[in-house]
């Protein structure tokens, strides 16, 4: 029988990456991994359980929270609370960041930023949804408090990014900065199994996934390249598929796996976009780039922005190389 190998034993296994490594990093994966696998429960039985619809509440970005929204921050911040890997955590669902100021934590290394549960509006109809993280190591000395500059790193100092996906399987996905790895969870036995070992995007890609219903408030340069990908040309294999869920994490996942183009530019509506900088473009950024694409805000490396605000947006591009850079041509043409 074909030796699968856990999450866990595949963690330990490449600390060796991290020579002066203690273990910190390879705990609070396996503290998020745990998270996870307790969202996923609560996701798979959603419909039975009251925890559909609306929670009644605004986050700090005036959306309206879904009660997995609240649900799923309260088991992420709860299990890292708990578990002592963290001097601060930030996510989408919080105003201002934790600080977590009992001495175990104080002498903590790192601080995670969440998205905790991405796709919200797909929740009450059932349709495939995530979980987002990204870990850094703190920079303020350890000993005293997390501040606010311990979350606003830029995404190239990240250590390690990831994220859950709730769909046909539930699966983890991350990279430490040595290549992206996927491991599908069975539920049977309760554990995650390497199911998509140094995951890479194909050579070419012909999907793209943008809301097209935001057309009109697109930049020129957007329009253009929508119109470019539109046009028949049988050689470029154009027009590509057009392929949009609503959740990033899903419309990332499967560009990463079959090729293709995820957009959320900015527009007259939205000045700098929709997507979060520190908790949904550096993590997905930083997997895209460790998996051979490439993430931009159509004229600049997303990792290399230098973020101001904790729930910053930013334009984001993001997908196989050679489809960002034709998208960044028709924006810095225009
Ligand atoms: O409905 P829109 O405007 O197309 O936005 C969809 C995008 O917004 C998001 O739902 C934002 O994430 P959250 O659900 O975590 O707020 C992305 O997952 C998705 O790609
Ligand atoms: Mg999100
Ligand atoms: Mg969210």
């Amino acid at each position: 029988m074909e030796r699968h190998t856990t999450l866990g034993e595949f963690i330990i296994e490449n600390q060796k990456d991290f020579p002066y490594a203690k273990g910190e990093l390879s705990a609070l994966l396996s503290s998020i991994k745990l998270a996870g696998k307790m969202v996923n429960e609560k996701i798979n039985k959603a419909g039975l359980s009251q925890i559909l619809g609306k929670a009644g509440q605004e986050n700090i970005q005036g959306e309206s929270q879904a009660k997995l929204d609240v649900m799923a921050n309260e088991i992420f911040v709860s299990t890292l609370r708990n578990r002592g890997e963290i001097c601060g955590l930030a996510s989408e669902e919080l105003e201002d960041y934790l600080v977590f100021e009992d001495d175990i934590h104080k002498n903590a290394e790192y601080i995670v930023l969440i998205d905790p549960l991405d796709g919200s509006s797909n929740i009450d109809v059932d349709i495939t949804v995530g979980t987002i993280f990204s870990i850094y190591r703190r920079i303020t000395p350890k000993g005293t408090k997390a501040e606010l500059m311990d979350f606003l790193q830029p995404g190239n100092k990240q250590v390690a990014a990831g994220y859950l996906i709730y769909g046909t399987s539930t699966i983890l996905v991350y990279t430490t900065g040595n290549g992206v790895n996927g491991f599908t969870f069975d539920p049977g036995i309760g554990s995650f199994f390497l199911s998509h070992p140094d995951i890479k995007f194909p050579p070419v890609g012909n999907t793209y996934s943008v809301n097209e219903g935001n057309y009109v408030h697109f930049p020129q340069g957007i329009k253009k390249y929508i119109k470019w990908v539109q046009e028949l040309n049988e050689e470029e294999n154009r027009p590509f598929t057009s392929r949009y869920t609503g959740s990033l994490v899903a419309d990332f996942h499967r560009n990463m796996l079959l090729g293709g183009i995820y957009l959320y530019p900015q527009g007259t509506t939205a000045p700098k976009g929709k997507l979060r900088l520190l908790y949904e473009c550096n993590p997905m950024a930083f997997l895209a780039e460790q998996a051979g694409g490439k993430a931009s805000d159509g004229f600049r490396r997303i990792m290399e922005l230098q973020p101001e605000e904790l729930h910053e947006r930013a334009p984001f591009i993001c997908g196989n190389k050679e489809m960002v850079e034709k998208a960044e041509e028709f924006m810095q043409k225009e």
